[in-house]
Formats: structure tokens, C-alpha cells, sequence
């Protein structure tokens, strides 16, 4: 078992830390429940292999505390974890076979050698490396030396969480999708708690059940992958999931009309309730691509706008636009009807998102 929670969790390399940018993860709370498969998504430098290495005990935190099942580990080391790492680069013996390599956690355990025996043989096969039991690891290529790392941390009965740290970063893209594949097949078979940390959104759907976004040091958003694309909590979540993000826009409220620039937006009662209570003037209105409705001629409810640049993707388009001196993009289906260099565009009501100091505000439509 192992539900890892995250309390009131912080950490900074500076020894002085002024202001919340001194700290690589910035006050979290997070739960991973037992068994889950979860990605932690993010971009260079949020903070993901730092909140990793907290977990796996390769650091200790400068505040809160780490609890494996309702324990505060924060003084256990990383082998009294029970829980298994796998890095970028594999990390194995070069000059022993891979069957040495796999059996090595558990001799280092004192486990007797007729256990030990079986156990390599069921992980060698679930990975498919027992072709490769009795070569030496140095004769590998990257993708083998990376299922012999993650078979290090599968041999052990007692791991009940592995922790993938950009596991494919070195695995030759044709190779990744059945990696990653095998490494779903390890989740349903064993019940272990995973967590995949990439900076890949595809890669994080597609291990993932769940996903937490990480941006400054925090967990911006913990949801499937269709919730971070329907409803982004966050205006990062909103830019960073989907290709391309969504198109954000501010907004100002005044005497009961909202503003883009110098117009004023048709919004509906809701909004301008939601915009009425907000306690800040960072608004902003968010949409995603795909939902801005796109047409040739002036329908009703649109407006027109300049047809900047079109992208031919193959199975879309991407039309680039410019409304109130911003650019938008807008996703089209393959089958779009010629542009010209004026469309007509609308943003229903029910497909925008309402951001007040970045995060998400839900707008009663009722
Ligand atoms: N040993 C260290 N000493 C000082 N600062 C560090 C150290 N390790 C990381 N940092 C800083 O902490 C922040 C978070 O880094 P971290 O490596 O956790 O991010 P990451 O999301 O894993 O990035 P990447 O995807 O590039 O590995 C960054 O600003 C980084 O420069």
C-alpha cells in the first residue's frame, strides 16, 4: 500500500530565501492515492524532479511533511522507502548481465537465491528482456538499459510506488509509445502507485488516469486529461494543454458591461454576476481553440475579423486572427470552407472560461 500525501509540503534550495521565487515548490498539498497511475506535467524548472526526489526521500523538504499511508517519512532514507526510482539515464551495472542487474535489489536484500531466481524471470518476461537474460548490460541499446532500470524497481515485492523521472527522455521516438504501453500493462498487473514526470502533455495522457500540472513551484490543477482540456483551473493549464493552447483575453468591468479594449462584450447575466464579484482586476476570458466557431459570412452574433494566416496541419487547420489588435488561433476541421481574408467568428458563451487572478471561476448558468 501507498497513499503518499503531500502537508503543507515547501522547499528551497537558497539558503536565505526572500520571497516566494527563493522556493523550488511553493506550499503544496497533494494526495496520490494507492494505486493510482499519475503523471506530474510541467516545464523545465517548475519543480517536478525537486517534488520527486522529496518523495523518494533523495532530499528532505524545508517545510511540511511527506506521509506514506498516514506515516511521516520525512526522516526514513530512500531504501527504507520502499520505493523504486527510474531516471532519464538507466541506471545499471554496465559490466554485469542483465539477470545479474535485475537480481541485484534483491541480493542486496539477502534474499535467497531461490526466489530470487523466479522473480527475475517473471519481471524479464513481463519487460521482455528474457532473450537478453545472460548479456552483459554494456551491450544494450537504450531502450533495453531503460526496462532493465525500471525492472530493478519491479523485482522487489516491497515497492509499492515507482517514480519515473522523464523515463524515455533517451528511447528512440519509435520505441516510445511501446514503452510507455509496457509500462501501463506493469500498472493494471501489480498494484503499485506510479507517478510519471514529464514535460510531455502526450505522454502524460497517455500513462496517466490523472495528471497534476505543476507551474512555479505548485499543483496548478489535478485532473484527467479531458478536465485539464475542458476546464483548465488555471490560465497555464489553459496554454500549456492542447496544441495550440487556449486563447486568453482581458477584460475590464465597468457599470455593469464588460470590456475587451474599447468594446464591450454581448456576455450573458452570468458573467457579468461572476464579474460583478470579482475581488480583483486581473480578469480574464479564456477559449479554447477548437470551440472558437468560425464561418464565411456575417451570421448572426458574429464578428468580423482578419484572416491573418492559415496552417494546413492535414486532418485541420489553424487560422490565425486578429481582434482588437490580439492574435487568436481558431481550429478548423479539415473539410473548412475556403477563408477569405475576412471571417466572421463567435465565441459561445457556454464554451468560455472565466479566469480572475489566473485560476478558474465557475459561472452559474443557470
Ligand atoms: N541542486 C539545486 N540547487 C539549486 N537550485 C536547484 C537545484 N536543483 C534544482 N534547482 C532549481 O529549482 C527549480 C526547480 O528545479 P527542478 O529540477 O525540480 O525542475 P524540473 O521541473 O524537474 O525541471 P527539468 O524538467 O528541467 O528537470 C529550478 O529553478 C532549478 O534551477
Amino acid at each position: 500500500m501507498a497513499e503518499i500525501v503531500l502537508k503543507s509540503l515547501a522547499h528551497t534550495y537558497s539558503t536565505n530565501p526572500q520571497s516566494a521565487e527563493d522556493y523550488a515548490i511553493r506550499h503544496m498539498e497533494h494526495v496520490w492515492d494507492q494505486g493510482g497511475a499519475y503523471a506530474l506535467l510541467g516545464p523545465s524548472g517548475c519543480g517536478k524532479s525537486t517534488l520527486l526526489n522529496i518523495i523518494s526521500g533523495l532530499l528532505a523538504p524545508t517545510e511540511g511533511d511527506v506521509l506514506f499511508d498516514g506515516h511521516r517519512v520525512n526522516e526514513l532514507p530512500p531504501e527504507e522507502r520502499n520505493i523504486a526510482q527510474v531516471f532519464q539515464f538507466p541506471v545499471i551495472y554496465d559490466t554485469m548481465t542483465v539477470f545479474d542487474n535485475l537480481a541485484f535489489p534483491l541480493r542486496n536484500m539477502n534474499t535467497p537465491e531461490y526466489r530470487v531466481k523466479p522473480k527475475v524471470l517473471e519481471v524479464a518476461d513481463i519487460l521482455e528482456l528474457t532473450p537478453l537474460l545472460s548479456r552483459k548490460a554494456k551491450n544494450l541499446t537504450a531502450d533495453e538499459k531503460q526496462k532493465v532500470s525500471m525492472g530493478r524497481g519491479l523485482v522487489r515485492d516491497d515497492v509499492t510506488a515507482i517514480l519515473f523521472d522523464e523515463p524515455l527522455t533517451v528511447i528512440d521516438p519509435q520505441l516510445k509509445w511501446k514503452l510507455r504501453r509496457k509500462l501501463k500493462e506493469i500498472h493494471e498487473r501489480f498494484n503499485i502507485t506510479m507517478i510519471y514526470v514529464t514535460h510531455d502533455q502526450l505522454e502524460a495522457s497517455t500513462f496517466a488516469d490523472k495528471i497534476a500540472v505543476m507551474y512555479e513551484g505548485q499543483v496548478v490543477q489535478f485532473g484527467t486529461p479531458r478536465e485539464l482540456f475542458e476546464t483548465p483551473a488555471h490560465t497555464f493549464v489553459g496554454y500549456f494543454i492542447g496544441s495550440p493552447g487556449m486563447n486568453f483575453f482581458e477584460l475590464h468591468y465597468d457599470h455593469n458591461t464588460a470590456y475587451f479594449g474599447e468594446h464591450p462584450l454581448p456576455l450573458n447575466n452570468a458573467y457579468l454576476a461572476a464579474l460583478r464579484q470579482a475581488e480583483s482586476r486581473n480578469v480574464k476570458l479564456g477559449i479554447r481553440p477548437e470551440f472558437v466557431e468560425v464561418s464565411t459570412t456575417d451570421e448572426p452574433g458574429t464578428v468580423a475579423v482578419q484572416n491573418k494566416h492559415l496552417q494546413d496541419l492535414g486532418t485541420y487547420a489553424i487560422l490565425t486572427f486578429s481582434l482588437n489588435q490580439q492574435t487568436f488561433k481558431a481550429r478548423l476541421p479539415e473539410d473548412h470552407p475556403p477563408l477569405g481574408e475576412t471571417v466572421y467568428i463567435r465565441f459561445p458563451d457556454d464554451k468560455l472560461s472565466l479566469y480572475v487572478d489566473e485560476y478558474r471561476v465557475e459561472v452559474d448558468h443557470e
